[in-house]
């Protein structure tokens, strides 16, 4: 972690819909210099909380403050600020150059700068076209480089890979990574979490509105200890002389498991020992994808078996 302040402090963060708590309590940083990654599974609570971090809603309890100040306080937003929450369809008529024009007018920002932040997400050379005739991924630049516009030491992006093909999967990837090299925070929310485990660099999982894991994504990685996969003609035994010896192990599809905590060779061991067939054995790799499944599920329920 960095000693510098954090660009974002959100604390006890609640909100409750017709009494049902949909975000309990949620405390979490962003740090400068950090892409943070916002994880979890359909309606946990991200786009809620993002919403009350921005001030479009109202916590119950709780808040989230920028460099000491909530959002609504903030006499600059554009400047403080830079947030994507959902990609909103172009004006029919204008071009690309000229929304960004638009909303840098009404901020005092200079068009030197829209022509800048066109540069730099990619849009130079279609920033006279209508922005309404942009793809999804042009769409998704465009919004960018409007948040960018004050440049904002913070930027908070909902769900940005959504609908992206492979390249402009990769393009995102690679601009909040330079963003962040830079010096800006970053919190984005994503369910691509294959692809965030290459863009984060920090992770706060929310699972019914709660944290329930948080920090450096290497440390949430090392801690989903992948473990073995075996495979025996007789299970049973092997589970039983496994579970005898300490492991943790799982059953999964018919008579393989995930034996935790077990390396192959301690597997192999025991399965000699009890002379048991073992036909498949390897080691499972560690990956955000099943750490976020046992912290979410718990460990098993989805093989992990990649
Ligand atoms: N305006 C609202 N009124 C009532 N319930 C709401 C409202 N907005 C969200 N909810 C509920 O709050 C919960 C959290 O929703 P939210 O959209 O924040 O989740 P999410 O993690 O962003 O989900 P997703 O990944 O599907 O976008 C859900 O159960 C949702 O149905």
């Amino acid at each position: 972690m960095t000693a510098t302040a954090p660009a974002l402090v959100v604390e006890g963060l609640t909100k409750v819909y017709k009494g049902r708590t949909v975000v309990d309590a949620l405390t979490f940083d962003v740090q400068p210099g950090r892409v943070t990654g916002f994880v979890g599974p359909n309606g946990a609570g991200k786009t809620t909380t993002l919403l009350m971090v921005l001030g479009l809603a109202t916590p119950a309890a709780g808040s989230a403050r920028f460099a000491g100040k909530a959002y609504r306080e903030i006499d600059h937003p554009l400047r403080a600020v830079g947030a994507v929450l959902e990609i909103a369809k172009g004006h029919p008529g204008r071009s690309g150059r000229d929304e960004l024009r638009c909303q840098a007018a009404t901020h005092d920002i200079p068009d030197s700068r829209v022509d800048e932040l066109l540069d730099l997400v990619g849009l130079a050379d279609a920033k006279g076209r209508r922005s309404a005739e942009y793809s999804l991924g042009m769409r998704q630049r465009l919004a960018l480089a409007g948040a960018m516009l004050g440049d904002p030491p913070i930027l908070i992006l909902d769900e940005p890979l959504n609908g992206l093909d492979p390249q402009g999967i990769r393009w995102m990837r690679g601009f909040m990574t330079e963003q962040a090299a830079a010096g800006k925070a970053i919190l984005v929310s994503s369910h691509q979490l294959t692809e965030l485990q290459h863009v984060a660099t920090d992770m706060v999982v929310i699972h019914k509105g709660k944290a329930i894991a948080q920090g450096p994504v290497a440390d949430l990685i090392a801690s989903s200890q992948a473990g073995t996969w075996a495979r025996s003609a007789d299970p049973a035994t092997l589970e039983r002389a496994l579970v005898a010896a300490g492991f943790s192990v799982l059953r999964q599809d018919g008579d393989g498991m995930r034996v935790t905590g077990a390396t192959g060779a301690q597997v192999a061991q025991i399965a000699l020992e009890e002379r048991v067939l073992v036909t498949e054995l390897y080691p499972l790799v560690a990956n955000l994808e099943q750490a976020f499944f046992d912290l979410v599920d718990g460990p098993g329920d989805t093989g992990g078996i990649a």
